[in-house]
C-alpha cells in the first residue's frame, strides 16, 4: 500500500469515533414503565422463563441473531502471531461483515490463552450465550483440535472461517475458474503453497468436490509435503504424495492451478511461465498475495487470476461465505455446520457466478459490465443475491441432513438484511 492508502486505512479506523461497531437499542426506553419493562422489574419475567427452559433464550434475548468472533491472534491474516489485542481491528471488521451484508449482530472476543486447551475452556464456558460462534485468525496446528474440541463441546455452530470460509469461496471459484479454462477438477494439477488451516480446509473441500489427492502437491515453510519427511503433522501427512519434488520450481512446472495461503511475495513471475496453458492463480494471502496480479498478468496473459483482496477482480475471501452460512445455520437453528451446508454453500456461490450482474454491483465496483468468464469468476460481496442464494441453500442443506431444530424458514428467500427477522 502506498503511504496515502495506509494514512487512509488508519483514519477509516479512528475517525470519527474510534472502531468499526458500535451497539443499539431495540426496544422503547424514554419512559418510566419502558425501563421498569426493560429492567428491574420486568426484567426478571425472561430471566425465570429461561432459567425453566433455556430454549427461551431465543425468544426473549438477542442469542438467536448473535455470532461470537473469537481470536487468540495467533495467525492474523497473513501477518502471523501478533497476539489478541492486535487482532481486534480484524474481529471488529468481521463484524462488520455479519451485519452488513447478513444482518447479523456480533461481538469480538479476543481470548490471551497460554494453551489450546485455556482457550477451548474458555470458550466453552461462555458458548452457551450465542447463536453461533465464528473463531477466527488462529494457527494451524491448534486451530484443528480447538474447533474440534469445542464442536463437540457445544450445540450451537462452530466454525474455524479461515479454514472452512476460505475452502468454500475457493472451491467455488476453482470449480468456475477451470471451467473457464477449459479443464476440469477432477483431471487438475493443483499446487498448494502453505500448509495451515485454510490450505489444508482447502485441499480437503476439493478432494470432496472432486480434485484427486494425487493431483495435489502441498508445500510449508520447508518444500514439498512428500511421503519421505518425518517432520509432518497429521494434518500435513494426509497430503504427502510419492514424488521426486522438492520445491516451488519443481512442483508448479505443468501445473494446472496454484492455491497460495502462504506469505506475500511469494510466487515469481518464472513460477508462473512455467504452468500449463490457462493457468488458475488464487494468490489469496492476506493482505499481500504470493503474487501481485499485474505482475502474474504480464507474465502470463492466459492467467485466471484471484486475491483475496476487493481492489482486484475475483476476490476469493472468506466473506463470500461466512456471513450467509451463520445467516442459513442461525434461521434453521442448526446444531453444527456440517459437510452438506458447506458443499451447498460451494454450489449456491459457484451457480451465481453464472447469471447475469445486477446493476447496483456494476455501480459499486463502477464497471460498465461484469459477466461470466477470467475477470468475473466468482460474485462481488456487495452482491445482495448472495444473502438469499447462500442462505437458503445452507438452511436447506441443513434441515436435510438432519442438524436443524427448526423447519426451513417461512420468510425464506431473504431479499435484503432488512427481512432477516420475518414478518
Ligand atoms: O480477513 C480476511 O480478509 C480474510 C481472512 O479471514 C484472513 O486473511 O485471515
Ligand atoms: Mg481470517
Amino acid at each position: 500500500m502506498t503511504d496515502a492508502k495506509k494514512q487512509a486505512a488508519l483514519d477509516y479506523h479512528a475517525n470519527p469515533i474510534p472502531g468499526k461497531l458500535s451497539v443499539e437499542l431495540t426496544k422503547p426506553t424514554a419512559t418510566a414503565r419502558d425501563l421498569s419493562l426493560a429492567y428491574s422489574p420486568g426484567v426478571a419475567e425472561p430471566v425465570r422463563e429461561i432459567a425453566s427452559d433455556p430454549e427461551n433464550a431465543y425468544l426473549y434475548t438477542g442469542k438467536g441473531n448473535l455470532v461470537a468472533v473469537i481470536s487468540d491472534g495467533s495467525a492474523i491474516l497473513g501477518l502471523g502471531n501478533l497476539g489478541p489485542l492486535a487482532s481486534k481491528p480484524v474481529m471488529e471488521g468481521k463484524g462488520v461483515l455479519f451485519k452488513r451484508f447478513a444482518g447479523i449482530n456480533s461481538v469480538d472476543i479476543e481470548v490471551n490463552a497460554e494453551s489450546p486447551q485455556a482457550f477451548i475452556d474458555t470458550v466453552a464456558r461462555i458458548a452457551d450465550t450465542w447463536g453461533g460462534i465464528n473463531l477466527e485468525d488462529i494457527k494451524a496446528p491448534e486451530c484443528f483440535e480447538i474447533e474440534q474440541a469445542l464442536i463437540e463441546q457445544c450445540s450451537i455452530p462452530v466454525f474455524h472461517d479461515d479454514q472452512h470460509g476460505t475452502a468454500i469461496v475457493t472451491a467455488a471459484g476453482m470449480l468456475n475458474a477451470l471451467d473457464i479454462a477449459g479443464k476440469s477438477l477432477d483431471s487438475a494439477r493443483i499446487v498448494c503453497l502453505g500448509a495451515g488451516a485454510a490450505a489444508i480446509a482447502c485441499m480437503k473441500l476439493l478432494v470432496s468436490c472432486g480434485a484427486r489427492p494425487e493431483n495435489i502437491v502441498m508445500l510449508d515453510r520447508k518444500g514439498v509435503i512428500h511421503s519421505g519427511r518425518e517432520d509432518l503433522n497429521q494434518y500435513k501427512a494426509m497430503f504427502a504424495v510419492e514424488t521426486d519434488k522438492r520445491t516451488l520450481t519443481d512442483a508448479i512446472e505443468g501445473a494446472d492451478a496454484f492455491v497460495g495461503l502462504s506469505g506475500p511475495g511469494l510466487m515469481s513471475a518464472d513460477h508462473i511461465r512455467s504452468m500449463a496453458a490457462n493457468p488458475v492463480v488464487f494468490a489469496c494471502t492476506n493482505p499481500d498475495p504470493e503474487i501481485h496480479p499485474d505482475l502474474a498478468r504480464e507474465a502470463r496473459p492466459d492467467v485466471i487470476m484471484a486475491t483475496g483482496r476487493s481492489d482486484y477482480p475475483n476476490q476469493v475471501n472468506n466473506v463470500l461465505g461466512f456471513p450467509f452460512i451463520f445467516r442459513g445455520a442461525l434461521d434453521v437453528r442448526a446444531t453444527r455446520i456440517n459437510e452438506e451446508m458447506k458443499v451447498a454453500a460451494v454450489h449456491a456461490l459457484k451457480d451465481l457466478a453464472r447469471e447475469p450482474v445486477p446493476k447496483e454491483v456494476l455501480e459499486a465496483y463502477e464497471m460498465d459490465e461484469m459477466r461470466f468468464g477470467p475477470e468475473y469468476i466468482i460474485p462481488t460481496p456487495v452482491d445482495i443475491r448472495l444473502l438469499e442464494r447462500i442462505s437458503s441453500a445452507v438452511a436447506q442443506a441443513a434441515v436435510d441432513s438432519g442438524v436443524a431444530r427448526k423447519p426451513y424458514p417461512s420468510h425464506y428467500p431473504l431479499k435484503t438484511v432488512d427481512d432477516v427477522y420475518g414478518g
